[in-house]
């Protein structure tokens, strides 16, 4: 990987993502192609001064997390032997255990938040401001108001632990967070 120029390195995750998320679809009414959401959030990064390793591991971000029942799920180690650790861990970092209950998942999120690395925080930052731009553009077919609501009262308290890595990041999420509470009121 080292002797890889960075758009390189860029384009090989992007396209690995393409490949791992080609049969997955967003659950917004708009049903878009998964592979869309970690190309807007490594947009977000790019845009706001985020570390490179940080924009690939947003590519890369739901690798793991949505490939476990895959014939071939993708793993760490596939991602350190193609990424390095770096961009492995910082993945490792962003993937939720999919053997807890989702409640304990929602509350683990929100109590992981603080201690996680600076690139990490922002990752986790950019991918709340991507699931709020969401839920406001194109919400989650069969999420009625009150789900909506739940969901982005708990996007602002894990937001709330991830803020101080990036303040530009920072003002875009509340600004983002600001535009889905208004909303949600239009919707009320
Ligand atoms: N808002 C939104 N979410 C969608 C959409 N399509 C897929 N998702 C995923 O669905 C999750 C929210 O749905 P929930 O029912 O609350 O949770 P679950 O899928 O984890 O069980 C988000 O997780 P998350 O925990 O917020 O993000 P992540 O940390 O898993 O990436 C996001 O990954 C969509 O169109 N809009």
């Amino acid at each position: 990987m080292d002797q890889l120029t960075s758009s390189a390195r860029l384009m090989r995750a992007a396209v690995f993502a393409a490949r791992v998320h080609a049969g997955h679809r967003r659950k917004g009414a708009a049903a878009e192609p998964y592979v869309n959401h970690v190309l807007e959030v490594a947009q977000i990064l790019a845009e706001h001064g985020a570390p490179e390793d940080a924009i690939l591991a947003a590519l890369l971000h739901d690798t793991v997390e949505d490939s476990d029942t895959d014939p071939d799920p993708i793993t760490h180690d596939r991602l350190v032997a193609e990424f390095g650790a770096e961009v492995a861990g910082l993945v490792a970092e962003a993937t939720d255990d999919k053997s807890l209950p989702k409640e304990s998942r929602k509350a683990l999120q929100v109590r992981h938040a603080p201690g996680r690395t600076p690139a990490a925080k922002m990752l986790k930052l950019a991918d709340k401001i991507s699931n709020l731009r969401a839920i406001t553009a194109s919400p989650p077919a069969g999420w009625d108001h009150a789900r909506r609501v739940e969901y982005v009262g708990w996007a602002g308290r894990v937001a709330a632990g991830l803020k101080g890595a990036n303040l530009a990041l920072d003002a875009l999420f509340d600004a983002t967070y600001r535009d889905a509470i208004a909303g949600l009121a239009r919707d009320a």
